[in-house]
């Protein structure tokens, strides 16, 4: 018989309890002589939606990739409460309790329900054998799951499409099946990356009701990275902010988008009446249009969102971007330092 830490097989199975902080402390990544993350800290309020964002190549995905085991810091901790998943196998993250998306994997083998199943796989109990001798509780077992995937399906603006091939489905459902299979782990902490890349502004909406949708219902905590700011700040009670691998702010949306420094990384300038604004959240979940237009630029493009999403107005300011963005600071060579151990 195998288990894990975690075995939710019910119909009514979710995470109700409200979830552990996670705490993130003095995280250190190098690569070679890169600093990717630079003693980075912050922590995940217990069901709370905590946004990570900063320009391009300022270390966000990193952070995801030590938060889910795929990367193992240099230095630091991340605890989920008391629990240290510092540098334990991806697995074994997941099976206490942190999943996640990613940023570019789109499903398209097997039907909705088939992909949601292979997310149940950790949490299943009855062995090969059972299974494979379709004994009476294996066979139960498999029911409950199912229920439970129905369920998640519906939370999840999937509940028309379980039995639908992914590969017929939008690319806003598409990934919409990605962030369902996380949550058929039955996460106490979900980990958005980049949850509405390339989606136009229905499909945008549709994800937000859905993150919204799945912190209230379920009560897990979400860390999202997004370069939509529209998205984040509608969506994030608490926003950190990186640039070059360091922590350069932290608040609530609000606090963010007046954020000088904030401001200065992302569009090179401290003078926010010169430049494009962060948006303020909508303020009704009716406000649905979410722009299609980020309006903190970027300084490099995602490629699938580019397309839909650069107007003549983003263009200008990534250029103005690209022109005043500072340098990364040189980073100090120590030759006496072994690399670290995510030397490529
Ligand atoms: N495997 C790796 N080997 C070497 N350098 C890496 C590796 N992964 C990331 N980096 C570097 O670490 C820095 C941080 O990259 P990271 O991908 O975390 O940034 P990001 O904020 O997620 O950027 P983006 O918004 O473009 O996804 C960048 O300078 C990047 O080139």
């Amino acid at each position: 018989m195998r288990t894990t830490g975690r075995t939710a097989t019910g119909p009514t199975a979710g995470s109700q309890a409200a979830p552990p902080a996670l705490h993130v402390r003095d995280v250190t990544v190098r690569f070679a002589g890169l600093t990717a993350l630079d003693a980075v800290s912050f922590t995940v309020a217990p069901g709370s939606v905590h946004a990570l964002i900063g320009p391009n190549g300022a270390g966000k995905s990193t952070c995801f990739n030590v938060l889910s085991g795929l990367c193992r810091p240099a230095a630091g901790q991340v605890l989920l409460g008391d629990t240290d998943l510092t540098g334990l196998a991806p697995h074994r993250i997941a099976a206490l309790g942190v999943a996640r998306t990613f940023q570019n994997i789109v499903t398209t083998e097997g039907t909705v329900a088939d992909n949601l199943m292979l997310g149940r796989h950790a949490l299943s109990r009855a062995g090969f054998a059972a299974s494979a001798l379709r004994l009476p509780s294996a066979v139960r077992e498999q029911r409950a799951h199912l229920d439970r995937v129905r369920e998640i399906a519906e939370l999840t603006g999937l509940g028309a499409h379980v039995d639908t091939p992914v590969a017929l489905l939008s690319y806003g459902d598409r990934k919409r099946v990605e962030l369902a299979r996380a949550l058929c782990l039955e996460p106490r902490v979900l980990l958005l990356d980049e949850p509405v890349a390339g989606m136009n502004g229905v499909e945008r909406a549709a994800t937000a009701d859905v993150v919204r949708t799945v912190r209230e219902q379920l009560g897990l905590s979400v860390v999202l990275v997004e370069h939509d700011m529209g998205l984040v700040m509608r969506l994030a009670d608490e926003v950190t902010v990186l640039d070059f691998g360091r922590r350069l702010a932290h608040g609530t949306p609000d606090e963010i988008r007046r954020h000088p420094e904030v401001l200065r990384a992302y569009l090179g300038t401290g003078a926010p009446d010169e430049a494009p604004k962060i948006p303020e959240a909508a303020e009704t979940p009716e406000a649905a249009a979410i722009p299609e237009t980020p309006q903190i630029p970027e300084t490099a493009q995602i490629p699938e969102a580019a397309a839909i999403t650069e107007t003549t107005e983003t263009t200008k300011a990534t250029e103005a971007t690209k022109a005043t963005r500072p340098t990364p600071p040189t980073e100090e060579t120590d030759v006496t330092e072994p690399p670290g151990e995510n030397a490529p």
